[in-house]
């Protein structure tokens, strides 16, 4: 998660918040699949993971380096963890904020053991010289150490034990080429369909002992915006729901009427989410808007309209982002459960009028 991120705090208390909370982070390491056989769903990634482990280890060598990508919650450091498993190697923890500078990195790197796995999260925010050094680290097992400064500076070779890097991102994009070019493997993450985030919800249901049936755990699944954390988080939410309003079982009507409690609707969207659909369609007959006078008009900032809310409308086909602002589609209306207006001649003269 990222603390510089202005709509960080918005999404952190959202029950559809892709981010991990304090909540998750205690659960996660039970729920966490320890084998790739165990993880659900992103066959292709699966599959050609499964094959570069097992060349690796059939050849005794440590595996290439990966590369993770993928939106929050996706399984990115689960992966990693396997790879380390399948691998039977150690891991090493990191992450890109926690390397400041080239001599953290330096550090952490002189210390691995032979084929052990380096898991450098959010490797996108690593500072500039530490990256660098991870070049040559990653592709020559060596570091160059900078003794000393000014004309006086020598650079001592260090060479390392051949390691495995296995970098996350969410934002594979703000990788400069030259680092992304020295992974051999690289794993975009796709975000998961309703009938694999169903065997993700039967799955966590049985590692927390809770009795859920498969219409039950469908309708979990299609709110969970396709994002397994998710999946797992509104799944504690029912259960408690379970415990307290009915005998513990979780069975399609437990599941709605909890879900309902809770504000996250059939499709996933949360209250947030309608709000800024409802502004749209109600106040704009469904734009296009500017990004600025939505916002004003559901009293939240623009940036958490524009970085919370709306990915998710447009990823759902509800929304889309033109030139001359926000319009909501058909589906919108239909999921409202409203009428779009009249569409008669004249009527485009409407348009463009809410400015940004
Ligand atoms: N394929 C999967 N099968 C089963 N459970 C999964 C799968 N992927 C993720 N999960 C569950 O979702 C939770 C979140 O996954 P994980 O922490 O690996 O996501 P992430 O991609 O690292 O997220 P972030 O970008 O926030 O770090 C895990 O605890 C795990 O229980
Ligand atoms: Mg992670």
């Amino acid at each position: 998660m990222n603390p510089d991120d202005p709509t960080a705090a918005d999404t952190d208390m959202r029950l559809v918040g892709p981010a991990a909370d304090g909540e998750d982070q205690a659960v996660e390491a039970a729920l966490r699949p320890r084998s790739l056989g165990e993880f659900v769903g992103q066959e292709r990634v699966r599959e050609q993971l499964d094959l570069v482990l097992r060349a690796a280890l059939a050849r005794g060598a440590t595996a290439d380096h990966v590369l993770l990508s993928g939106a929050p919650g996706l399984g990115k450091t689960t992966l990693s963890m396997i790879i380390a498993a399948e691998m039977n190697a150690p891991i090493r923890i990191t992450s890109g904020p926690a390397i400041q500078h080239a001599g953290d990195l330096a550090a952490i790197l002189s210390s691995l053991q032979e084929g052990e796995v380096l898991f450098l999260d959010e490797i996108h925010r690593m500072s500039r010289p530490a990256e660098e050094m991870l070049y040559m680290a990653m592709e020559d097992f060596r570091v160059d150490v900078i003794v000393g400064k000014g004309p006086g500076a020598t650079a001592i070779p260090l060479e390392l034990p051949p390691f495995t890097l296995v970098g996350a991102t969410t934002r594979a994009g703000l990788l400069p080429p030259p680092l992304r070019d020295r992974f051999g493997f690289t794993a975009h993450m796709e975000f998961y369909d309703p009938a694999e985030l169903k065997r993700v919800v039967h799955r966590s249901a049985s590692l927390l002992d809770v009795e859920i049936d498969t219409e039950g755990a469908a309708e979990i699944a299609g709110r969970s915006r396709g994002t397994p954390r998710i999946a797992n988080r509104l799944l504690r939410r029912v259960r408690d729901y379970a415990q307290v309003k009915a005998d513990g079982r979780i069975d399609r009507e437990v599941a709605a009427a909890a879900l309902a409690v809770y504000e996250v609707d059939g499709r996933g969207l949360d209250r947030l989410d309608r709000a800024v659909l409802g502004a749209l369609l109600r106040l704009f007959g469904g734009g296009p808007v500017g990004l600025s006078t939505l916002a004003v008009a559901v009293g939240e900032e623009r940036e958490t309209v524009e970085e919370v809310a709306e990915p998710f409308l447009v990823r759902e086909g509800l929304l889309a982002r033109t030139p001359r602002g926000r319009i909501a589609t058909p589906a919108a209306w239909t999921h409202l459960g409203l009428v779009p207006p009249q569409q008669g001649p004249g009527a485009g003269g409407q348009q463009g009028l809410f400015g940004a």
